[in-house]
């Protein structure tokens, strides 16, 4: 089922979900079951399951280093499936732009359509590790608008190459990325809010945003999209902060505002152990304001881990 169907299906309930990556190749799929099965009783609608960039390695043959291409993290769209049978819900795989040709895409794309997977992520990608900018592969898309385009004409029927006539055409239902403290590369709020409006545009038909910590920056967010025209759907992502790191991290990566009174908390815990205490307590306070608020769906970024999101949605809902 399509994610805009489950929230007009809440009737305006906040429904919960959350985000996995991928195992290290070489790793089992079961530690990811191991931290789904306690977060199942809290009955989320949809999983999403991240893609990552391909990254560069170093091979030492005799002094001289071999440098390859590999992906860390393969196989999203076979986790979506094999989550959407174990379980029985939607998983929703985060298709990238960068790494992939346009062909590459479109087979994925039939791949999920062949699944059973109503639902894509449409992003851009991050800049691979060692680029400062990212670049587009050859014959990939530059923007998610692009890849947006691409899905919506395939569910039109309309591939790359050929336009096919059929009556199973797939009918994606598509998300997009949303940075309530604006995207990095983006010169100003104003001109990401129209990049966002775009993306809505081209058929984009629901927004997560990127995690933030502050919820004023998410209710000024929306009030900007909805002056700007955007009227889908805007899910918040919500980090728990877990380890002291994040404090440094969190910010350099993602380019975000935390609130004073979370980094003094954090700076005075003496282990990491009551950072994830902090983490879990400032999330509830978050996630219970935004869903007074009215949020469509609460979107936690576990990122495999679920002890912290179990205490988090025990508490919310
Ligand atoms: N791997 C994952 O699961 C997730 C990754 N992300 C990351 O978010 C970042 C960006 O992804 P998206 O938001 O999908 O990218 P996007 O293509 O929507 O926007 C990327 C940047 O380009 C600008 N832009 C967009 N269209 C443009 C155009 N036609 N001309 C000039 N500038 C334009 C935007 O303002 C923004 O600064 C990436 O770093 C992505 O990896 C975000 C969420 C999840
Ligand atoms: N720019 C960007 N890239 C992404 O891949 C991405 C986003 N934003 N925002 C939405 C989701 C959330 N994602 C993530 C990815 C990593 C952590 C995280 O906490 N990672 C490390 C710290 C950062 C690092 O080492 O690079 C951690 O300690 O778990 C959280 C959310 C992936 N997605």
């Amino acid at each position: 089922m399509k994610v805009t169907e489950h929230i007009e299906q809440a009737k305006g309930k906040t429904l919960f979900s959350f985000e996995l990556i991928p195992p290290q190749k070489g790793r089992s799929i079961q530690e990811l079951y191991d931290n789904i099965d306690p977060l199942m009783e809290f009955d989320p609608p949809f999983i999403d399951v991240t893609t990552s960039r391909e990254e560069f390695i170093y091979i030492d043959r005799d002094g001289l280093l071999d440098k390859k291409l590999t992906r860390m993290r393969p196989g999203t769209v076979g986790i979506c499936a094999s989550i959407k049978h174990k379980y029985n819900i939607d998983t929703i795989p985060h298709v990238l732009c960068g790494g992939f040709t346009k062909e590459e895409t479109e087979y994925l794309l039939v791949d999920c359509h062949y699944l059973g997977i109503d639902n894509v992520m449409a992003l851009r990608g991050d800049a691979m590790k060692e680029e400062k900018y990212f670049t587009p592969s050859k014959g990939g898309h530059a923007y998610a608008t692009e890849l947006v385009t691409q899905i919506i004409k395939m569910n039109q029927g309309q591939f790359l190459h050929e336009v096919i006539e059929t009556d199973n055409k797939s009918d994606f239902c598509i998300g997009v990325a949303g940075y309530p403290e604006k995207h990095m590369e983006a010169p100003s709020m104003d001109s990401d809010i129209r990049r966002l409006k775009e993306k809505v545009d081209a058929g984009a038909d629901y927004v997560v945003t990127q995690m933030f910590f502050d919820n004023k920056r998410y209710f000024a967010f929306v009030e900007k999209a909805r002056a700007a025209g955007i009227e889908v759907p805007i899910i918040p992502g919500i980090k728990p902060v877990a380890v002291k790191r994040h404090l440094q991290l969190l910010p350099q990566v993602f380019k975000l505002d935390m609130p004073d009174e979370l980094v003094k908390e954090i700076e005075n815990c003496t282990s990491n152990a009551d950072v994830r205490q902090v983490g879990i307590e400032f999330a509830i306070q978050q996630s219970k304001e935004l869903m007074e608020y009215g949020v469509p769906v609460l979107h936690y970024y576990s990122m495999g881990k679920s002890d912290n999101i179990k205490k988090i949605a025990e508490a919310v809902f």
